[in-house]
C-alpha cells in the first residue's frame, strides 16, 4: 500500500528553513522528479478512500498539490479548480492569509460559488494554516467540502481542522527532524 510513496518519504533528504526542519519530496517540492507513477499510486488510493462522484470540482493549492489533484482530475473527469498565490481581481474572488511554518503570503479562491461541493487535495499538511485559512473562507462562502485529503501529514495541524468539524484524511503519517523522515502511519492503517 503506497510503497512508492512510503520508500521516497523515507529516503527524503531534510534541510533547515528558519528553525522548521523540511523535508524533500517529489510529491510535495517537485524535486527531485515526479514518478508518475507514484502519482498513479496515490491517485488509485485517494479514489478508494473518497466518494468521488458526488464532487464539482477537485480543489487543490498551488504549486505541490496540483500534480496530485491533476491526476484525480483526469482519471475522473471532473474539473479541477487552484487556489492560487496571485489575485487575478474578477468579481467574487475571495482573498485569503496563508501560513505555514516557514512562509507567509496571500491565497485567491476563484471559480467557486455558494453550494459548490468540493473535495480539497493538498499534499502536505504540518502547521495546519494552509488548510485552516482554505477551509474557514469556504465555509464563509457557503462551499461544501466533501473531504480534505492530504497526501502526507506532519505534526499536529491537523487537529485544528478537527476543531473546524473536518476530519483530514492525511494518507502517510510522517516524523522529520533533522535526522530524516519516519514513517508512523498510513491511512487506513489505524
Ligand atoms: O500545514 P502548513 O504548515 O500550512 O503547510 C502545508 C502547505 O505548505 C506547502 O505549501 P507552500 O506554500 O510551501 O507551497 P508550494 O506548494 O508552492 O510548495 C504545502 O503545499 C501546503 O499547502
Ligand atoms: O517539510 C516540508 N516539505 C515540503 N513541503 C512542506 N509543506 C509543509 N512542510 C513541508
Amino acid at each position: 500500500m503506497l510503497e512508492k510513496l512510503k520508500t521516497s518519504l523515507i529516503n527524503s533528504p531534510v534541510i533547515k528553513r528558519g528553525e522548521y526542519n523540511y523535508f524533500i519530496h517529489p510529491i510535495s517540492d517537485g524535486v527531485p522528479s515526479i514518478d508518475p507513477h507514484m502519482v498513479e499510486e496515490i491517485a488509485e488510493y485517494i479514489l478508494q478512500i473518497t466518494d468521488i462522484k458526488k464532487v464539482d470540482t477537485i480543489l487543490t493549492i498551488e504549486a505541490m498539490g496540483i500534480p496530485v489533484a491533476n491526476a484525480l482530475s483526469l482519471k475522473t473527469g471532473i474539473p479541477l479548480t487552484i487556489v492560487r498565490k496571485r489575485p487575478y481581481f474578477l468579481e467574487g474572488e475571495v482573498e485569503l492569509s496563508q501560513s505555514t511554518g516557514y512562509s507567509k503570503g496571500a491565497l485567491y479562491i476563484n471559480g467557486l460559488k455558494k453550494g459548490d461541493r468540493v473535495i480539497i487535495v493538498d499534499d502536505v499538511i504540518s502547521t495546519g494554516g494552509t488548510l485552516i485559512a482554505l477551509v474557514k473562507a469556504l465555509k464563509t462562502m457557503g462551499v461544501e467540502i466533501l473531504d480534505v485529503i492530504s497526501v502526507i501529514g506532519r505534526g499536529n495541524g491537523y487537529l485544528q481542522l478537527k476543531e473546524l468539524g473536518v476530519e483530514p484524511k492525511i494518507l502517510v503519517t510522517i516524523d522529520v527532524s533533522e535526522k530524516g523522515v519516519e514513517i508512523k502511519n498510513v491511512f487506513g492503517n489505524e
